[in-house]
């Protein structure tokens, strides 16, 4: 059986994305790892499933790097209305979502974030403006859920910090059930941040848009920045604009690489 793709990208974080809207496509934890493979198959970050919804536009479904099935991806959203041809409403894990072009960047409305230690979720109580946690030398940090689980550093010098230990390390904490979103911030302005990201799934990427979300929210919680928040990751910038109590709303690029079409009797199941 043969699969028709699209190979999209916001920022550098690349996305398979699959159209399920008319055929459905059995999606098991196997094949996208499978498909997400950057040796034997496609390659990506994540694969997207679109599919049809009762309550939206469309359905997404979001499958990382490592099979698993998840309810965000900020940067793929962004994708969303390019791979459709119109702003569309989009039902996820995480809820309903909406996007829509912006002259050549794409809006995306990302809702409300959660706060509560049982909505990251964490292990147990505790507050999560400032986590009594902590991991070498790091600082505490903030947890917010942006429809996936976030957990944000805010550090004086990211380059001084050894990331790709703590990051996995961290990930896989017990203290996380369901695991996390490892961001490592660093103010660089007022309402400027730079941000590196270890995916829960798949590891460093080149930007992360809920991270982008789930970092500007912890900024503004802590009083760090106030207002519109620009995110440096390594593939680019994103706009990032919340207040308490109101949604997040995400703008930046998405790009449509290419299609193509895989035969999935080849790949290493
Ligand atoms: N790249 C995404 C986030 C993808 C899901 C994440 N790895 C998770 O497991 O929650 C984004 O742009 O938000």
């Amino acid at each position: 059986m043969s699969l028709k793709f699209a190979k999209m990208h916001g920022l550098g974080n690349d996305f398979v994305v699959i159209d399920a809207r008319t055929e459905p496509v059995l999606m098991t934890e196997a094949l996208a790892r499978a498909i997400a493979d950057r040796k034997t198959g496609i390659g990506c970050d994540q694969l997207i499933l679109i599919g049809t919804s009762d309550r939206a536009d469309v359905g997404m479904r979001i499958f990382n790097q490592d099979g698993g099935e998840v309810e965000a991806c900020g940067n793929a959203t962004r994708c969303v209305p390019l791979f459709v041809g119109r702003d569309v409403s989009i039902e996820t894990k995480a809820g309903l979502l909406r996007a829509g072009r912006s002259g050549d960047l794409v809006s995306v409305d990302m809702g409300e974030p959660r706060f509560g230690w049982d909505e990251i979720p964490l292990a147990y109580a505790m507050d999560t403006l400032a986590m009594p946690a902590s991991w070498d030398d790091l600082p505490s940090p903030a947890a917010v859920n942006v429809g996936n689980p976030h957990i944000v550093f805010f550090l004086d010098d990211r380059a001084a910090v050894d990331m790709a230990k703590l990051g996995p390390l961290i990930e896989h904490d017990p203290l996380f059930p369901a695991r996390v979103n490892v961001n490592f911030a660093q103010m660089l302005d007022t309402n400027h941040v730079g941000l590196t990201v270890w995916e829960r799934g798949v590891g460093f990427t080149r930007a992360c848009g809920t991270g982008a979300c789930a970092t500007a929210v912890a900024a503004i919680r802590r009083k760090l920045a106030s207002g519109p928040v620009r995110v440096s990751l390594e593939g680019g910038d994103l706009l990032i604009d919340w207040a308490p109590g109101a949604h997040i709303m995400m703008t930046g690029p998405a790009t449509h690489v290419f299609d193509g079409q895989i035969d999935l009797a080849e790949l290493s199941l």
